[in-house]
């Protein structure tokens, strides 16, 4: 569609919907854990989107050990091969068993793809999800379709936008 107006295909998520749609994915994870109690090991985020649902996650669930992957495969909104640029420390993280890796989104699925072949009996969160990324991800929170762009309060700022009628002259 060309038609349509440039705010229809972008969810634009502000601090205080990541800051409770993280919350959710807590509270869906809470006591699923494989250690007692049902305790998670750590928590590693996916830079650099996954930090800050990674940091809320952590606080709710009381988890101390926090850790990062950098996986680098977009640049803007194109996506080229996937590459782990920043491993998390090696002892801590054996074949992921009891470790909770959260990203922001899943999209294509190929970030968590690679970081799954690394750590396969990790469990993957993600806030939002895109039906191709799905089969990728353990829990998700939301899942938007594959043409919605997701806008995340860190790339964007407050600014004055025209209204949608404008005035006559
Ligand atoms: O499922 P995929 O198609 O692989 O896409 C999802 C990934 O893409 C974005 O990260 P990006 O690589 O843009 O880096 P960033 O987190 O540093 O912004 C997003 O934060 C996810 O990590
Ligand atoms: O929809 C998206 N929003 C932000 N970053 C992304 N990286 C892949 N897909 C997306
Ligand atoms: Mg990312």
């Amino acid at each position: 569609m060309t038609d349509r107006l440039p705010h229809e295909k972008g969810f634009h998520v502000s601090w205080d919907q990541i800051h409770r749609d993280s919350r959710a994915l807590a509270w869906r994870l809470d006591g699923k854990g494989p250690e007692e109690g049902g305790q998670w090991r750590a928590v590693v985020g996916i830079t650099r989107g996954g930090l800050v649902p990674a940091a809320v996650v952590a606080r709710e669930l009381d988890i101390r050990v926090i850790d990062t992957i950098s996986v680098k495969s977009y640049s803007h909104q194109k996506q080229g091969e996937a590459h782990v640029i920043k491993a998390p420390q090696a002892g801590l993280m054996g074949d992921g068993e009891g470790i909770l890796i959260v990203d922001d989104l899943v999209d294509s699925g190929k970030t968590l793809e690679l970081v799954r072949k690394l750590y396969p009996k990790a469990h993957f969160a993600t806030v939002y999800a895109k039906p191709s990324g799905k089969p990728q991800v353990d829990t998700w929170i939301t899942e938007v379709s594959q043409d919605t762009w997701i806008f995340f309060p860190w790339d964007m700022a407050l600014q004055y936008v025209q209204p949608y009628r404008g005035t006559d002259e």
